[in-house]
């Protein structure tokens, strides 16, 4: 294995799994997200106010590239870097790849009390996030090597169901 990374979307709980799983693994933990903000020294509502989304999504697929080429880092991805085909190929072939899924229910009650979220500054997030998952859902499957489910599951559970899985994949 190279890296372990995790994908899915908003609320999934990419970077509170990332960083147990990291701990358990005595792995270096890297946010995607956190990494970009540190690089750019902006945080990302205002790289989406003066950059718009495209600005953001290139300093995201710049950033994935360059993680994807460490090895054994845990890696946790924003919920858009799957739209691109450069991302999901630099996933792919930069280790293991999980799918954090949650039902978009989860998602809302789980993003509902934070603000640093700039696609879901709307009148109806529920509505955003569903719409978002229809898209994404399909490419967060096309990368990924075990679909794990967060629904009604705290995060140290989902951490010993990933540990499980990953013993038993076959290698690529
Ligand atoms: N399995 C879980 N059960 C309950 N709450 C969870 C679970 N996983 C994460 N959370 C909570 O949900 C919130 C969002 O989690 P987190 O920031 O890890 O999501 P994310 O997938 O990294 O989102 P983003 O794509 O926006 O970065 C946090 O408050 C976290 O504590
Ligand atoms: O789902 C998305 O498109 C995003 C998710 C976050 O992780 C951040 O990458 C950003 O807010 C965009
Ligand atoms: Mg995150």
């Amino acid at each position: 294995m190279r890296n372990l990374i995790l994908v899915g979307p908003m609320g999934a709980g990419k970077s509170t799994i990332g960083r147990l799983l990291a701990k358990e693994l005595r792995l270096p933990f890297k946010d995607s997200d956190k990494e970009i903000e540190l690089r750019t020294g902006a945080n990302i509502p205002w790289i989406f106010d003066k950059e718009g989304e495209p600005g953001f999504r290139d300093r995201e697929q710049a950033m994935i590239a360059e993680l994807c080429a460490f090895d054994g880092l845990v890696l946790a991805t924003g919920g858009g870097a799957v739209m691109r085909d450069a991302n999901r190929q630099a996933l792919h072939a930069g280790g293991r790849v999980v799918y954090l899924h949650a039902s978009v229910e989860q998602q809302v009650g789980r993003t509902s009390r934070d603000r640093n979220r700039p696609l879901l500054r709307t009148a109806n997030p529920e509505a955003t996030l569903r719409a978002l998952l229809e898209v994404r859902d399909p490419l967060y499957r096309e990368i990924a090597d075990l679909v794990v489910e967060t629904d009604e599951r705290p995060p140290r559970m989902v951490v010993l169901d990933i540990l499980e899985r990953l013993q038993k994949l076959p290698p690529r």
